[in-house]
């Protein structure tokens, strides 16, 4: 049975025994998982094997942002290690996404998603303004999901903030994957668009990234049960 929750748990750890210790108690119905930068350079490719077998679906998220040629063929290395989602950076603009989609699409059955960062979470109009941008966050996702859009991209990561707004602009079908997830009375660490989940999935976000509010809690599937459960999904 495939997984029921939006929640993807991002398995944020130093080693991979840890991550798989934390895996083995997760269960693919209650939630996919998400391998990012930090797990990946510690474990390598057999990270993703690994959580395969345990049955679940992964989100690799190493938002690739280099030249077109580059990127395009570390997405489709990615499709055949048979993630379900991989990322680019929509800043590094359209031609390097549309290489990266056309990887994907000559692909036979391809089932890998592709979707593109907008704005980092934990960043806001003061962190926009020293990188020489001047809009609002919410003014530059806009930008930068459209232009992912007519790119080809699946869907774009962004802020819960900014999803009601990218649904009504791209469409209900235009994947949002939301990190900065907090559920109430969560410690908001270095984030700064967050979001309650229940928030989120009533402002338009299809996937809700989780990441230390339940790695971190004293009882990690407990926190996932009742995220799950003030959605709506009993597992
Ligand atoms: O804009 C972004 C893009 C990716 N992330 C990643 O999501 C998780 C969030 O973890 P928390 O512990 O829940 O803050 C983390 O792996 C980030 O690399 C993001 O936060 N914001």
């Amino acid at each position: 049975m495939s997984c029921q929750s939006p929640i993807v748990v991002a398995l944020d750890y130093p080693t991979m025994t840890q991550s798989i210790e934390m895996a083995k108690q997760l269960d693919p119905k209650q939630c996919r998982v998400k391998v990012g930068k930090e797990l990946f350079t510690t474990s390598g490719p057999v990270i993703l094997d690994e959580l395969h077998k345990l049955g679940f679906e992964v989100f690799l998220d190493l938002k690739f942002h280099d030249i077109p040629n580059t990127v395009a063929n570390a997405v489709d290395v990615a499709a055949r290690a048979g993630v379900w989602m991989v990322n680019v950076h929509a800043s590094g603009g359209r031609r390097m996404m549309e290489a990266s989609a056309n990887a994907l699409q000559q692909r036979m059955d391809n089932k890998t998603l592709l979707i593109a960062v907008t704005v980092l979470t934990s960043m806001d109009q003061s962190d926009l303004r020293e990188v020489g941008i001047d809009v609002t966050p919410e003014q530059h996702v806009k930008r930068l999901a459209a232009l992912a859009k007519s790119s080809g991209m699946d869907g774009v990561v962004c802020s819960a903030q900014e999803s009601s707004m990218l649904s009504t602009e791209l469409g209900k079908d235009f994947v949002l994957v939301t990190p900065g997830i907090r559920p109430k009375g969560a410690a908001q660490g270095d984030q700064k668009r967050i979001m309650t989940p229940a928030e989120a999935m009533s402002a338009g976000s299809h996937y809700l990234v989780m990441g230390r509010p339940i790695t971190q809690s004293p009882d990690p599937i407990a926190t996932l049960t009742e995220v799950n459960r003030t959605l709506g999904v009993h597992v």
